[in-house]
């Protein structure tokens, strides 16, 4: 993928995706305001041009998986359907490499706000630890929207079923999943099976609406959508992977 002409941006917003994700929620600034199990769920109340653009950062550690596989499964557009309960559709505009490809997603209308649709690229990539470089158990996927010829900011009907409106709003986005594998070794050196493994996880999601949405309604989706969609993106996770060798 280093050729295209999307590299250059893809390598500096991965890199700072992983900086952000790997800073604590210490600071006063994060609002914890959800929490299941492991699940820590964080958010900033920010508005741009009076639009609601809240900043979400979630921590969660999930039994029985590695970093690998979290990260795989929310990469591929094969699986997307089966976890992801906002979207209408989903096409892969553009396959960029094997760890790179360019999505269009129309998300599922949210009364009384306008539909809207997600044009992003999508990153998948195992980074070497800064700290402790013979780790090899850290992966991101990062997405971030972006623009492509097949799919103006009006959906022109090309590809996708064209609304009575003609258009959906498009939202921006930039999002990222870090996944750290930690293993605790079997005492007699026996083989290490899924019982040994933790995934650390950190999501992280700026999402801007595109257009006009209620402060509360977005406000309301956000709080009762993302929990929903972590708890289940890693259920769905576990339950692809237990009965399958180990991938790291
Ligand atoms: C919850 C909110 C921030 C509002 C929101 C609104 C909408 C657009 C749909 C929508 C909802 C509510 C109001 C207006 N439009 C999309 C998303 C969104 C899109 C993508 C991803 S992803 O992590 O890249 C997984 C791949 O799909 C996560 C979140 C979030």
């Amino acid at each position: 993928a280093q050729s295209h002409v999307l590299w250059p941006e893809i390598d500096r917003i991965t890199a700072e995706q992983l900086h952000y994700a790997r800073q604590g929620v210490g600071e006063g600034v994060w609002e914890l305001f959800a929490e299941d199990g492991e699940m820590r769920m964080y958010k900033r109340e920010e508005e741009v041009n009076g639009l609601v653009v809240d900043p979400l950062k979630a921590v969660h550690t999930v039994k029985g998986v590695t970093g690998f596989e979290m990260c795989h499964y929310f990469f591929s557009p094969d699986y997307r359907l089966d976890w992801e309960t906002t979207i209408e559709q989903m096409k892969v505009l553009e396959k960029v490499s094997d760890d790179t490809m360019i999505f269009l997603q129309i998300h599922k209308r949210v009364w009384p706000a306008s539909q809207r649709d997600a044009l992003f690229w999508s990153h998948l990539r195992q980074v070497p630890d800064s700290r402790d470089p013979d780790a090899q158990n850290i992966w991101i996927v990062c997405n971030h929207s972006t623009e492509h010829h097949s799919a103006p900011e009006k959906s022109n009907g090309k590809y996708i079923r064209e609304k009575s409106n003609g258009k959906y709003i498009r939202v921006f986005l930039t999002v990222a999943l870090v996944c750290q594998t930690m293993i605790e070794p079997p005492k007699n050196g026996a083989q290490i099976t899924r019982d040994d493994l933790t995934c650390k996880i950190t999501y992280c999601s700026v999402v801007n609406p595109g257009g006009w949405a209620p402060a509360s309604v977005l406000r309301a989706v956000y709080k009762r959508e993302y929990p929903k969609f972590l708890k289940k993106f890693t259920h769905y996770v576990y339950d692809q992977c237990k009965n399958k060798p180990i991938r790291f």
